[in-house]
């Protein structure tokens, strides 16, 4: 499959939801797109809303409140919502160029539907200081670029680039083509304190609940663990996430003695 039937360079809308919310990203540097209030409406909190909205010189759109239910995805919005400034995706060529500019074999990490914002946030604060080269995500069934994932990451956002896939299995097989070796990690694979990311690399880790899915388990070369003696089933994905970014980091960059 052709990378440009599989992923496209797109953007995520964000929102701001609720009265404090959105009267603390008005009173904010946050670039603010669109104010939505609930028509007819009346309350000091959505008084102040105007007069912020109005210093900024924003559009307020009146829309009833079957719109911000549906924005929001029935959250308790109290009839006020802000499109906020999106975060722009990458394409998967985009993290090829990022390793050529760095004049190193790529090295990418493959998120099989991570959901929580946390946990993304905190994996690309690892990925930017390990020199993971990009970041591969879902469309669907996974967090994408929200306003929460950017503040966990403390600023990784703005160097790490995310592509975001119809069909990470396509992907994987592409990636193999180009030259990518693939890991995976479960609980039963080769110690990953042997693992040498050296080379083209592409690191898969699994959903919060249900791991990585069966059918891309099946395209991958080699599954990586990491060694646990307590009594708890396995690592928290960001946890394993960033000892894996760093066995991945000793390997290229060994101690010089
Ligand atoms: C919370 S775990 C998922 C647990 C899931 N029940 C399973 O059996 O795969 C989320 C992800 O973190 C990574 N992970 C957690 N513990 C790990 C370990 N000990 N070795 C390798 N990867 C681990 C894997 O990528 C896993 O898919």
């Amino acid at each position: 499959m052709k990378p440009e039937q599989n992923e496209s360079k797109d953007t995520a809308a964000d929102f701001v939801i609720g009265r404090h919310p959105a009267v603390a990203a008005l009173r904010s540097q946050q670039t603010i797109n669109k104010v939505f209030l609930q028509s007819g409406l009346k309350a000091e909190a959505i008084d102040e809303i105007r007069q912020l909205a109005h210093k900024r010189h924003l559009v307020i759109s009146e829309v009833p409140k079957q719109k911000l239910d549906q924005l929001t995805d029935h959250e308790n919005h109290q009839g006020v919502v802000l499109g906020v400034a999106a975060f722009e995706y990458a394409t998967i060529d985009d993290l090829f160029a990022k390793a050529e500019a760095a004049g190193e074999p790529p090295f990418f990490l493959i998120l099989d539907g991570v959901e929580d914002p946390h946990n993304l946030g905190s994996i690309m604060r690892t990925a930017d200081a390990s020199g993971v080269h990009g970041i591969i995500i879902p469309k669907r069934r996974a967090v994408g670029l929200t306003s929460v994932v950017a503040k966990t990451s403390t600023g990784a956002i703005e160097t790490v680039p995310v592509a975001r896939v119809t069909n990470l299995v396509n992907t994987v097989k592409d990636l193999k083509e180009r030259g990518l070796w693939i890991f995976g990690t479960d609980m039963a694979g080769t110690d990953y304190r042997d693992w040498n990311a050296k080379g083209a690399t592409g690191l898969i880790i699994g959903n919060e609940g249900k791991g990585i899915s069966r059918l891309l388990k099946e395209t991958v070369d080699e599954t990586l663990t990491i060694p646990m003696v307590g009594s708890v089933q396995s690592l928290n994905a960001s946890v394993a996430a960033g000892l894996l970014m760093y066995q991945g980091f000793s390997s290229r960059h060994p101690v010089q003695h």
